[in-house]
């Protein structure tokens, strides 16, 4: 039988996923009663099937990357992974699948949690489908949050709903390395993918249609993780799609390429980009279709007037990170309160209630071996936007700091100075380790600390920052 109870509450967040949670923290901390919606596990993608499952399946793959070039560790070092504590840690890193650590961590910072899918149903208005079978109704006083992420975009193949394919989701928590895997998609999740199971002991073959890795990168990322990832034993091949792929009988899959080839293999992983997860929200009831949630920089909806609606993390497709995502929580749930309270705005460029970081530099790490940690702009993004800048590029390999790490140290890193304003406004490193190095570049372009000053920040000899240096001395000597 179904119900009908009509809740009233200041704040509404669809969606616990990092984005949510941070949403609502926010709003709860600002004095407003906030209810968070949510219709599978409390801690959304990230915690189960993203980042942490795939970080724990990659660890073990980059320390023993490092560990195999540095002299005087245990040779076993060199021996293959133990799969089972691998998945074990993974299963650990994933609290098993389940949320109660985050439901109590809800509880405890005031928020009402409440299971179901959630729909916005009107102005203001949201309908929960509860697994019960009930529907609940709840009103916002001042806003509705929609924070219901991403999910895998499959390609339209023929019959591929019996194909039974791997989606992110299956990559981060299977529980045994498949032998064969085959990965389409270059993007983010295939070469982390592909470094992460190949290590695990599967045969990987990825399929770029492309001409190279990690297409939206400086060009020499992707060459320097393909190297490492052929010299780990993946077939990694280019300008090659899939045309058409079924499983067979016995559970293979046969896949066709566009060259005419074929692959068989015990599993294959779309790993072809994200699409935001709002076809079934209700967007029609407010005059938006599907895919419709663009969300200005203080994560207003304005193509709903009011000003209540918010769109914030994977679904408005600003930034897909967990990172940026939380960013832009803690601005949505501040802009939110400083509405509710009658207060006006300030959202001009780097303004407290203004998301120009997803704009101007949002920083990212790619953890393949090697690692490819980038903020800002690329070179072929400053040439699409009409950007003058000088391009600096140094061999990381050649410092003291990169040979201490790993005497094999293969590794490079550029910046981008824009001419006129003489502030860095891109890097990116390629090299092992180099995740940790992207918070000062991250400063230098949210700072837009001049060039000059630079020279003052004196790196410690000897270690993979003095890159900074190494760059400026470059850019003095050419
Ligand atoms: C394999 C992989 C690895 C990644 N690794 C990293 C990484 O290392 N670092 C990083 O920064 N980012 C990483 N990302 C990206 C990161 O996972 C996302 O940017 C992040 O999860 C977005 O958070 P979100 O809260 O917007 O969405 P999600 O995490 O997707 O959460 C959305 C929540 O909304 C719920 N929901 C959806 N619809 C409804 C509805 N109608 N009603 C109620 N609830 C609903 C969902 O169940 C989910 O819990 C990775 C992504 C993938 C796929
Ligand atoms: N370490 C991290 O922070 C991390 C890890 C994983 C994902 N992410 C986030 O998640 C986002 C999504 O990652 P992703 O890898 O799913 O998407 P992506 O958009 O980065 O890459 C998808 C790739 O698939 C290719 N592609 C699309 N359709 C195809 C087809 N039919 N055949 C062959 N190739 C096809 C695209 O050209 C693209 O190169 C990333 O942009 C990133 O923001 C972050």
């Amino acid at each position: 039988m179904t119900t009908e109870n009509i809740r009233t509450y200041d704040v509404i967040v669809i969606g616990a996923g990092p984005v949510g949670e941070n949403v609502a923290d926010r709003t709860t901390a600002a004095g407003l009663s906030t209810v968070l919606v949510e219709s599978e596990l409390a801690g959304g993608e990230c915690s189960y099937w993203a980042c942490e499952p795939s970080k724990a399946l990659l660890r073990p793959a980059l320390l023993r990357a490092d560990a195999m070039h540095v002299p005087g560790l245990d040779p076993g070092v060199k021996n293959p992974l133990d799969v089972e504590a691998v998945l074990a840690h993974r299963n650990r890193m994933s609290t098993d699948w389940t949320d109660e650590g985050q439901v109590e961590w809800i509880k405890s910072a005031g928020i009402d949690l409440l299971r179901g899918h959630g729909r916005l149903a009107g102005e203001r208005e949201v309908s929960v489908e509860t697994p019960e079978g009930d529907t609940d109704r709840l009103r916002a006083r001042h806003a509705v949050a929609v924070c219901t992420g991403s999910r895998a975009d499959l390609p339209p193949l023929p019959e591929i709903e019996n194909l039974r394919p791997w989606t992110s989701r299956e990559a981060t928590s299977a529980q045994q390395p498949p032998r064969r895997l085959v990965i389409v998609g270059a993007g983010v999740v295939g070469v982390e993918m592909a470094t992460a199971w190949q290590a695990l002991g599967s045969r990987v073959t990825l399929l770029a249609r492309g001409d190279r890795l990690l297409p939206r990168l400086e060009p020499f990322a992707g060459e320097l993780v393909t190297e490492r990832l052929r010299e780990a034993g993946a077939d990694v091949r280019f300008g090659i799609s899939v045309v058409g792929a079924a499983r067979v009988d016995d559970g293979e899959v046969r896949v066709t390429l566009s060259d005419g080839g074929e692959i068989t293999a015990d599993e294959i992983l779309f790993a072809t980009g994200r699409a935001p997860r709002s076809e079934d929200i209700g967007l029609d009831t407010v005059g938006l279709k599907p895919g419709d949630l663009a969300a200005d920089d203080s994560l207003t909806v304005t193509a709903v007037p009011g000003d209540w609606l918010y769109a914030v993390g994977d679904v408005n497709r600003r930034a897909l990170f967990t990172h940026q995502g939380k960013y832009q929580a803690r601005i949505a749930g501040a802009v939110i309160a400083c509405r509710a309270r009658g207060e006006r705005l300030d959202t001009g460029r780097w303004a407290p209630l203004s998301g120009t970081a997803d704009i101007e530099a949002v920083p990212g790490v790619v953890f393949t071996d090697p690692e490819v940690a980038s903020v800002g702009l690329t070179v072929s993004q400053a040439e699409r936007t009409g950007r003058a800048v000088e391009v600096v590029d140094y061999e990381i390999g050649h410092l003291a700091g990169a040979v201490q790490y790993r005497p094999d140290y293969r590794g490079r890193a550029r910046i981008l100075i824009d001419r006129d304003r003489q502030v860095v406004v891109g890097a990116t490193f390629v090299g092992p380790g180099v995740g940790e190095l992207l918070y000062s570049a991250t400063v230098a372009v949210t700072g837009e600390v001049p060039v000059e000053r630079l020279w003052h920040a004196v790196p410690a000899f000897p270690t993979i920052s003095e890159v900074w240096l190494r760059l400026l001395e470059t850019r003095r000597d050419s």
